[in-house]
C-alpha cells in the first residue's frame, strides 16, 4: 500500500488537466498513481466540447478492482460530474474509512470550472457535496471560484477567505487549502491559504504571468496528495505543491492555440520557485491585515559565521563537556542546558563564552538569548517557537550569530525570512535525547533541504552517530550536530576523532 495514490477524476483529452495531469504530477513526487475515471471530457486548449460522464457502474468496477489489490494510502478526488457520482464515491469512501486496516486520507479538489471558464459539473451538485462528501474529506483544495461556489462567500479579502474556510470545515472538511491562482489579491501577487488544526498558513509570490496555466489546480492537489502519501505534514505538502506549480508555470510551453498546460516537471530543487511564507510585519503580511508584530521581532540578516562549513558540532549540557569537546579541536559547539536557576545559567553562560574565546571556537548558547547578549556570546541557537518571543533586533544589534531550528519545508522557508547565520534541520533520525515525535525528517528530505539552503551554513541534528555520519555529510550539509554520539561514547576522544573523519569522508 505504501505510496499508492488513487485519483478519481475526469479524463482531459487535451492532456493538460484531470487524470492526465494527476498521474504526471504524482509521478514527479515518486508515488504510484491508480485511476478511476469519472468522465471522458472532450477538450483542448480552447475549451470543453463535451463532458461524457461515466456511468456509476463503470466507476464502481474500477474502484472494486483497485480495492481488491491496490489499496490507497491517499485518495485524491477531482471532477465528479453529477449527484449520482458524488453519492457513489461517498459511499465507497465511507466504507474504506470504516473497513480498511489503514483508512485512506482523502484529498478533494472540487473541480467545477475549467480554466477556459466552462462548467464541469451539473449545477445541483453543491448540496450533495456538502451533505455526503465533505464529512469524509481530510483536505479540500478549492480555487477561489470554487470556494465562492461552495460557500457563497464573496472573497473580497483575507477575512473572507478565512470565513469561507470555516464554513467548509463546519460542513466536515478537516483541513482547507484555498488556491489563489485566480485571486489577484493583492494585485500582481498569488496568495494561497491553508488551515489545519486551528493554524493558518499563508504563502505568496509575485504572479507568474504566463498564459499556459491549464491543469494547475489538479496538479497542485495531486502534489498535496502525493506528499501526504509520503507522510509529509500538510504545511510541507502545501509549500511543495506551490513550488511545483510555480516551476511548472515558468517552464510551460504552448500546445494548441489557447490556454496550454502547466508543465509537469520534477521535485522543485531551485529556491527561486518557492513561495514566501507570509509573516506578520512583512509587506504581504500588512496587505493581508495580519496583526502587527512587536517591533523587536522583526530582524533579518544576522552576522555571518566564520565559515560556511561548521563541521562537527558538539551539543553539550555542561561546562565540563564543552571543554572536553573544545580540547579535542571541535570548533562549533552549543551549551544546551535545561532546568537551571537564573543564577546557575548566568554563571554557566559566562563560562561557556570564556571557553569559546579561549579555544577560538564558535560557541552557541541555546534558548537563553538575554544571557547570551549579556555575556557577549558568539551566537544563540533558537527554535521556531522562540521567533515570536525573542528580541531578534537586540540579538542582531549585539552582533550575535543566530542559528535556527527547522523541522520540514515550511519551517525552513519561514526561517529563511530571517536570514539567520545558520540553518539546522532535524531530527534526521529518531533520538532519545529529545521528544521529536512526528518530526523525523530522514535522509531523503535532508537531501532536499541542504541544496535548497546552500546559501547558508547548514546543520543536521538528531540521532546521528558514527554509523550515520558519512551518509549525512554526503547530503551536502555542512555540519553534523550530535549529543549522545559524544556524551555517551565509551571514549570521547576517539569518538570525536572518528566522527571528524567520517564527516570528511565522501563516498558514493
Ligand atoms: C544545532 C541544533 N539544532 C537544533 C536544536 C534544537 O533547538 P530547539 O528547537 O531550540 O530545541 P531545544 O534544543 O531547545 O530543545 C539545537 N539545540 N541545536
Ligand atoms: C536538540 C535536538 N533537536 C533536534 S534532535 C535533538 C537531539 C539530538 O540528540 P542526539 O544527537 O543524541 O540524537
Ligand atoms: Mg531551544
Amino acid at each position: 500500500m505504501t505510496n499508492v495514490v488513487w485519483t478519481i477524476a475526469g479524463s482531459d483529452s487535451g492532456g493538460g488537466a484531470g487524470i492526465q495531469a494527476d498521474i504526471k504530477a504524482m509521478q514527479s513526487f515518486g508515488v504510484h498513481a491508480c485511476t478511476a475515471i469519472t468522465a471522458l471530457t472532450a477538450q483542448n486548449s480552447l475549451g470543453v466540447e463535451a463532458i461524457n460522464a461515466v456511468s456509476t457502474d463503470i466507476i464502481e468496477s474500477q474502484l472494486l478492482a483497485l480495492e481488491k489489490d491496490m489499496k490507497a494510502k491517499v485518495i485524491k478526488i477531482g471532477m465528479l460530474a453529477n449527484v449520482q457520482q458524488i453519492q457513489l464515491i461517498s459511499e465507497h469512501i465511507s466504507h474504506y474509512k470504516a473497513k480498511w486496516p489503514t483508512p485512506p486520507v482523502i484529498v478533494y479538489d472540487p473541480v467545477a470550472i475549467a480554466s477556459s471558464g466552462d462548467l464541469l459539473t451539473e449545477e445541483d451538485t453543491v448540496s450533495a457535496i456538502k451533505e455526503c462528501l465533505l464529512p469524509l474529506v481530510d483536505v479540500i483544495t478549492p480555487n477561489t471560484h470554487e470556494t465562492q461556489l461552495l460557500t457563497g462567500v464573496y472573497l473580497i479579502g483575507p477575512a473572507a477567505i478565512k470565513e469561507a474556510a470555516s464554513k467548509l470545515m463546519a460542513w466536515g472538511a478537516k483541513a482547507v487549502v484555498i488556491k489563489g491562482g485566480h485571486w489577484d489579491y493583492p494585485s500582481g501577487y498569488c496568495i494561497d491559504y491553508c488551515t489545519q488544526n486551528g493554524e493558518d498558513y499563508w504563502l505568496g509570490n509575485e504572479k507568474i504571468q504566463v498564459p499556459h496555466s491549464h491543469g494547475t489546480g489538479c496538479s497542485m492537489a495531486s502534489v498535496i496528495a502525493a506528499c501526504l502519501a509520503k507522510d509529509y505534514p500538510l504545511k510541507d505538502a502545501f509549500i511543495l505543491a506551490k513550488a511545483y506549480i510555480n516551476q511548472g508555470l515558468k517552464k510551460s510551453v504552448r500546445y494548441g492555440e489557447g490556454i496550454g498546460p502547466v508543465a509537469q516537471t520534477q521535485f522543485p530543487t531551485d529556491l527561486a520557485h518557492y513561495p514566501q511564507v507570509i509573516e506578520p510585519g512583512s509587506w504581504l503580511g500588512d496587505e493581508l491585515d495580519f496583526d502587527v508584530p512587536l517591533d523587536f521581532n522583526m530582524a533579518a540578516d544576522f552576522a555571518a559565521c566564520e565559515s560556511k562549513k561548521l563541521g562537527l558540532y558538539g551539543v553539550v549540557d555542561s561546562i565540563e563537556w564543552l571543554e572536553k569537546c573544545l580540547q579535542q579541536g571541535i570548533k562549533t559547539a552549543q551549551l544546551r542546558v535545561k532546568n537551571k536557576t537564573q543564577n546557575e545559567l548566568d554563571e554557566l553562560i559566562a563560562k561557556a563564552v570564556t571557553l569559546g574565546e579561549q579555544y577560538n571556537a564558535q560557541v552557541f548558547i541555546n534558548d537563553y538569548w538575554q544571557l547570551a547578549i549579556k555575556h557577549g556570546a558568539y551566537g544563540v541557537h533558537l527554535g521556531q517557537e522562540d521567533l515570536e518571543s525573542a528580541n531578534l533586533v537586540a540579538i542582531k544589534e549585539a552582533g550575535l550569530r543566530l542559528g535556527l531550528s527547522t523541522h520540514g519545508f515550511y519551517e525552513m522557508l519561514r526561517a529563511h525570512n530571517y536570514r539567520p547565520s545558520y540553518m539546522a534541520f532535524g531530527a534526521i533520525y529518531p533520538t532519545t535525547t529529545k521528544d521529536m515525535t512526528g518530526q523525523i525528517q530522514g535522509l531523503e528530505k535532508l537531501n532536499k533541504f541542504a541544496p535548497l539552503m546552500q546559501s547558508y551554513p547548514t546543520v543536521a541534528i538528531g540521532g546521528i552517530d558514527l554509523s550515520r555520519a558519512t551518509e549525512v555529510a554526503n547530503t551536502g550539509v555542512g555540519s553534523v550536530a550530535v549529543v549522545r554520539a559524544i556524551s555517551e561514547a565509551p571514549d570521547h576522544v576517539s569518538a570525536i576523532r572518528s566522527l571528524q573523519t567520517a564527516i570528511n569522508t565522501k563516498h558514493d
